[in-house]
């Protein structure tokens, strides 16, 4: 995909994006043999709405505003997130980046400001209501069900769109049983994705950790979010691993989704978003492409003495 941090939105027609999600999995070429990636796109999410402008905004933040007593982690910060971008959310230890998150997710209240989603305020909504509008996220401590399957622990995210009544649910009405076997289809069809299906069956604090924040991410993708929020996906990888994620969340953005990154490596956040929002001390310092972001000299300042991953912002 080509970046939308261009000034002119990009249109991707169905016929685009399908093209491209098809190279890149390899599904829907006329010459293509039929292979197991190619059921997976499309049981993982076979009624997207691909047709969508890239660039238009999918949130919108304004003033955002968190305090802790005296202390103010999150200050009048503004910035939106394009539809199918990958947005970095980047700032120094303590900068206000998981606050940031907590606060668009419902887990901090906010003193100021407003985030939007698709027009929705999500403001004074509970945690599962802002799922449902669309937002998803994983968490900087991985936060699995360990005693429950891999395999379980996504189903966990699709049984929340089932509409089965509770009357449903105690007759086990044949409704019930089609979502339960749809369930398994799609969580296997999302273990596949992430690439640890055959980790399935194992409980989810057996898994390695590696697989467990992939887990992780195929949980939030149960939810069939609009926006996907990653919160230091990478911490604890090998290099080896980080070019493995880079290629995940590539291919998540390819399949239409929009996501949210906050990362400390900055090899990994130069190489795989659009675009990317600075933070320091509560406050944005700056917004814009990686390269735009590499050369800010407010981001440099911002940066030294401070220990990156490859030493540099
Ligand atoms: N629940 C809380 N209660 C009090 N202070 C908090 C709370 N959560 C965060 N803070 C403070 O708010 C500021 C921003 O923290 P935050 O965790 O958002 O930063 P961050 O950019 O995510 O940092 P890191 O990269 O280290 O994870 C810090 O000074 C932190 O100590």
């Amino acid at each position: 995909m080509s970046s939308p941090a261009s000034d002119q939105p990009e249109v991707r027609t169905p016929e685009a994006s399908t093209a491209e999600g098809a190279d890149r999995l390899g599904v829907e070429q006329p010459d293509a043999p039929p292979s197991l990636e190619s059921e997976v796109a499309q049981v993982v999410a076979p009624d997207r709405d691909i047709e969508v402008a890239v660039g238009d905004n999918l949130v919108e933040i304004r003033d955002l505003t968190v305090t802790f007593g005296g202390l103010t982690a999150l200050d009048h910060v503004t910035f939106d997130i394009r539809r199918g971008e990958i947005l970095g959310l980047i700032g120094p230890n303590g900068a206000g980046k998981t606050t940031c998150f907590n606060a668009m997710t419902g887990v901090y209240k906010p003193s100021d400001g407003t985030v939007e989603l698709e027009g929705n305020s999500l403001g004074g909504r509970k945690k599962h209501a802002i799922t449902r509008l669309g937002l998803a996220r994983t968490f900087q401590n991985i936060r699995l069900f360990g005693q429950m399957t891999a395999l379980e622990n996504v189903v966990v995210g699709l049984d929340a769109r089932h509409k089965t009544s509770v009357p449903g649910a105690v007759f086990r009405t044949p409704r019930l049983r089609r979502e339960e076997k749809s369930s398994i289809e799609h969580g296997m069809a999302l273990l596949e994705f992430v690439g640890i299906v055959d980790k399935s069956d194992v409980l989810a604090r057996n898994l390695p950790y590696g697989y467990q924040r992939r887990l992780e991410i195929a949980r939030a993708l149960a939810t069939e979010p609009k926006l996907l929020c990653l919160d230091e996906p990478a911490a604890g990888f090998n290099p080896a691993e980080k070019d493995e994620l880079m290629q995940l969340i590539r291919t998540i953005r390819d399949d239409g989704y929009t996501i949210l990154l906050i990362e400390h490596d900055m090899r990994l956040v130069m190489g795989v978003t659009d675009r990317i929002v600075v933070l320091e001390f509560g406050k944005k310092i700056a917004e814009g492409t990686p390269q735009e972001i590499r050369e800010d000299p407010k981001v440099i300042a911002a940066y030294l003495g401070e220990e990156s991953d490859d030493g540099a912002a």
